[in-house]
């Protein structure tokens, strides 16, 4: 569904991914894993079109996302999702924080006909938002106010924002390093059933247990490039790269 061929991006004067090809197709989950610095958020901003890169190609479908026009990129960014490493909600309830994620992600036509609706409607809640907050457990919370939520139930709060919209394509920037493993479990299963629904799930972890439990295929970034990208257990258990082999072994200290 989304594809990076030969993409290299540089901030300053070196580059900091160099020749990067990496897919992700519907319903499968993708782990990026790699050491600190190595470059995993700066390959999400490009997924998430937020960077264009300087070389290499995107294709969205059959669409060359930097060749087409910026509507048409702004169209293809609606459809892709991303839960950072903190949460970031507003100073509102749970529910409106969720249902903000949806209204922002829809074209001024859609927003205008949700406005309408919204005037028809008896109890104000999407059924989107009530649904997407069951998935992470929070269905309860809907009228609690986000100030008062803990780290992991606010991370909850923005995983079901992103997924309330329903989007083709999810990018997850470490979205459980701060969080408990009760809180870290909750995420995973709602990782697993937005695979379930079809979306196309891209996971940035340096945690490598979790790209064990969560992927289907692990991509593994080092020294600027992807050494390795495979099904989950051929990398983690027989990798044919050595630095890859090294990485995983821990023998490799970055
Ligand atoms: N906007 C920027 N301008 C200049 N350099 C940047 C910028 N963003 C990131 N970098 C540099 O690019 C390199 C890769 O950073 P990036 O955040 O992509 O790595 P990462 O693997 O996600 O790291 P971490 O796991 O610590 O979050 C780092 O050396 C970082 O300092």
């Amino acid at each position: 569904m989304m594809e990076l061929d030969g993409v290299t991006h540089t901030y300053d004067t070196a580059p900091v991914v160099e020749d990067l090809s990496l897919s992700v197709e519907s319903g499968e989950v993708v782990a990026i894993i790699g050491p600190s610095g190595v470059g995993k958020t700066t390959l999400l901003r490009i997924l998430a079109l937020f960077i264009e890169p300087q070389t290499g190609t995107i294709r969205f479908g059959d669409t060359d996302v930097w060749g087409c026009s910026d509507g048409e990129r702004l169209a293809l960014r609606r459809r892709i999702g991303m839960v950072f490493q903190e949460a970031s909600l507003f100073d509102a309830t749970v529910g409106r924080n969720v249902e903000y994620g949806l209204k922002v992600r829809r074209s001024w036509r859609d927003r205008l006909s949700d406005g309408l609706s919204e005037v028809l409607r008896s109890n104000g809640t999407p059924e989107t938002v009530e649904e997407a907050l069951g998935v992470v457990g929070l269905g309860e919370q809907l009228d609690q106010h986000a100030k008062s939520l803990s780290g992991g139930e606010a991370q909850r709060v923005s995983f079901a924002r992103a997924l309330a919209y329903d989007p083709d394509v999810l990018l997850l920037d470490e979205p459980t390093s701060d969080l408990d493993p009760r809180n870290t479990a909750v995420i995973e299963e709602a990782v697993a059933e937005a695979r379930n629904r079809g979306i196309g799930v891209v996971i940035a972890t340096h945690d490598m247990h979790q790209a064990e439990r969560v992927a289907d295929r692990v991509a593994v970034l080092l020294d600027r490039e992807i050494t390795e990208v495979g099904p989950t257990d051929t990398v983690f258990e027989s990798p044919a790269d050595e630095r890859t082999a090294k990485f995983i072994d821990g023998e490799l200290v970055y």
